[in-house]
């Protein structure tokens, strides 16, 4: 089976390629790039105009199976990935049971080879039952085939405990996740600290609830030298920690999510609940400051930390809604409209941080479009403009606060092994 993709501009950020380039794929594999390519071939994709890059590969995503499929399963949010561009997805273990064993991590395995369009990586729980009071099998976890470990949705207080489990991801080679969140200091917060708060008679939560663990976290690894990726930061003082960490060679990456960098807390009313998550939508200062970060490329990856929750979790008051947004499916469209558009990141670096880095942090020989790579592949029409609409979701659930934005940049393609497995304009 021979696909061509012809008149791409193709951007290879791992090769330096960024012009007109033909893609042919044999068997699943990329077995040639270049330009005006002539050979026969059972399917072509005309990709004028677009942009042919590395599949995306989204490092933080909860696929809520087993559990909670009535937010999201294997399935659903596996055809969410593909409609968002995203080829391989890392999922988080806060699932019911929470995957802290072996078996847990091998019946996703199967699960996901029977289900899912997407290649899937689960990370594994740090304690058991994500408890935070004993450790998980990481060892076991890790030979059945983790790529990481979190506790994400908390954080492991018992920093004894914590540290155990990084000298044990250092021996395993596993990344750690973490999710930096003190508890003492978090209270009963549903929102930023601030104004707005204020304003609106909702608890607060304040920087230093993330920016404290933060700097646990990077000390941590300094001490044993583990793979520290921080998930989902949204402060000035977690991006200076960060920079800081960086200088002092300590291994340490973080990611971003879109609505940190694109909202403020400034968006919230208090009753639209899917401007509810965790953390929250922080102050202007801290948005200005992060998208300055993804700029200097101290801020390596963009991820998703697609949540999904069910209507009813959320259609309730600001107080006693989940915390959480699917991203999926718009990630592509918030980083072109208000990152590559608005000049504050380049196609190249938008590429970089959604397919080449992650993989570089994954240790995986994916994020690129090198002859002899295996074919996964997205295609992105950067110009073409739609309202975000949540109704046209693949997603089991709809909690997005981008309903109805303006964007630009639709995925038209996303190819997984040389399989074509989404298609904008018609079903496949
Ligand atoms: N981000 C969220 O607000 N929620 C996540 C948990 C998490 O990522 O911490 C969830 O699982 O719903
Ligand atoms: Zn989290
Ligand atoms: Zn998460």
């Amino acid at each position: 089976m021979r696909t061509l993709i012809k008149n791409g501009r193709v951007i290879d950020p791992a090769t330096n390629k960024d012009g007109i380039y033909d893609i042919l794929i044999e068997d699943g594999i990329i077995v040639k790039v270049g330009e005006k390519l002539e050979d026969e071939a059972d399917k072509v994709i005309d990709a004028r105009d677009s942009w042919v890059v590395p599949g995306l590969i989204d490092i933080h995503v909860h696929l809520r199976e087993p559990g909670f499929e009535h937010k999201e399963t294997i399935k659903t949010g596996s055809e969410s990935a593909a409609k968002g561009g995203f080829t391989t997805i890392c999922t988080m273990p806060n699932t019911n049971p929470v995957i802290d064993s072996e078996y847990l991590v091998e019946y996703l395995n199967l699960k996901a080879q029977r289900d899912s369009v997407v290649n899937i990586l689960p990370i594994g729980s740090i304690t058991k039952g994500q408890k935070g009071e004993e450790l998980a099998n990481i060892g076991n976890m890790a030979k059945a085939g983790i790529c990481g470990i979190s506790e994400d949705g908390h954080t492991v207080m018992n920093a004894a405990l914590y540290k155990k489990a990084m000298t044990y991801a250092k021996m395993f080679d596993l990344i750690v996740f973490a999710h930096c969140e003190d508890k003492s200091l978090v209270g009963k917060g549903v929102m930023n600290a601030g104004d707005r708060a204020l304003s609106l008679g909702l608890a607060g939560i304040s920087n230093d609830v993330e920016d404290v663990i933060t700097a646990r976290d990077i000390l941590l690894a300094e001490k044993t030298g583990a793979k520290l990726h921080l998930c989902h930061i949204s402060t000035e003082g977690s991006l200076r920690l960060l920079k800081r960490a960086k200088e002092d060679n300590i291994d340490v990456t973080a990611e971003i999510c879109p609505h940190h960098f694109i909202l403020s807390d400034e968006a919230i009313n208090g009753f639209d609940t899917n401007f509810k998550m965790n953390p929250p939508l922080r102050s202007k200062f801290d948005v200005e400051a992060l998208k300055q970060g993804l700029k200097d490329d101290v801020i390596e990856i963009i991820a998703t930390d697609h949540a999904p929750h069910h209507y009813d979790e959320k259609n309730t008051t600001f107080d006693e809604a989940a915390f959480g947004i699917v991203g999926l499916e718009t990630s592509v469209a918030l980083t072109i409209t208000e990152l590559v558009d608005k000049g504050w990141i380049t196609p190249k670096q938008m590429i970089e941080k959604m397919s080449l880095n992650p993989a570089k942090r994954l240790g995986i020989e994916k994020g690129t479009l090198k002859e002899g790579s295996v074919a996964d592949v997205t295609i992105i029409d950067p110009k073409r403009a739609y309202k975000i609409d949540v109704n046209q979701f693949a997603s089991k659930s709809k909690n997005s606060p981008f309903h109805n934005k303006e964007v630009k940049g639709m995925v038209t393609h996303t190819i997984v092994g040389g399989q074509v497995v989404y298609r904008v304009d018609s079903e496949i």
